[in-house]
């Protein structure tokens, strides 16, 4: 059998503060098979984005592991996690995190650029993209001329941009009015559930989390079914 795209065993992360240590993650377990589209929801400061950036190797757990289509992550070095990030990780975030001084379709190329991909190559992709997400003639915008609603749809299309197999998602519509969320939140699990990507969102908001495979949540450190 195929490894998962995603695993997560044990994975331990402790804050340090001025009074001591904070532990967030105290051994969470959690697969994400091919396909699969899992809601996180817990309440605030429970280790939500912690949990995100490790599964995205952004950051190194204190304890356990992350692996990412079988591969131990924790004894790799930064050059070799940042290539795994490229190559098989998308990130979606609250705020678009987009760049400001280049356009819609620039910044959806740019991280192909960074993966190798020519550049004719990503930006007919990228418009690919756009065009899936309803912003065909919105190319040639930078994202200050963009509506909040558009912006996200940019950002995922970027997340979406190297074909990632796992997309992790943090409150990909928490800054969106209930009507814009709903679409940009059903266009975004339309284009996951299409291409078999394995998907981790965290929300706040349980009517999306009810449109996804499962739902899990953080309890003492612990992921658990919600
Ligand atoms: N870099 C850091 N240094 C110290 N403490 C941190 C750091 N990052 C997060 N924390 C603390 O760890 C806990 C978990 O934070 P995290 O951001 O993962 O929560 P969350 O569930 O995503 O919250 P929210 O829903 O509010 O975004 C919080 O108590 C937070 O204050």
């Amino acid at each position: 059998m195929s490894e998962p795209p995603l695993r997560l065993a044990g994975v331990e992360r402790r804050y340090r503060s001025g009074a001591g240590e904070l532990p967030v993650l105290r051994g969470a377990d959690l697969t994400l098979s091919a396909g699969e589209i899992v809601a996180l929801v817990a309440p605030s400061g429970t280790g939500k984005s912690t949990l995100l950036h490790l599964a995205g190797l952004l950051e190194r757990p204190d304890g356990g592991e992350v692996f990412v289509e079988g591969r131990a992550a924790g004894t790799l070095a930064d050059d070799a996690r940042t290539a795994i990030r490229r190559a098989t990780i998308g990130f979606v975030y609250q705020f678009h995190h987009l760049l400001p001084e280049f356009t819609a379709e620039e910044n959806i190329a740019l991280p192909q650029m960074a993966a190798g991909v020519a550049r004719g190559a990503a930006r007919a992709r990228a418009r690919d993209l756009l065009a899936a997400f309803g912003l065909s003639g919105r190319e040639g915008h930078r994202p200050g001329k963009l509506s909040g609603g558009e912006q996200q749809r940019v950002a995922i299309a970027r997340a979406l941009a190297n074909r990632p197999r796992i997309l992790l998602a943090d409150e990909p519509t928490g800054n969106l009015d209930v009507g814009t969320s709903e679409r940009v939140f059903a266009e975004l699990l339309d284009e996951v559930r299409g291409h078999g990507v394995a998907a981790l969102v965290a929300t706040h908001n349980p009517d999306l989390a009810r449109r996804m495979d499962r739902i899990v949540t953080l309890r003492e450190g612990r992921v658990v079914p919600a």
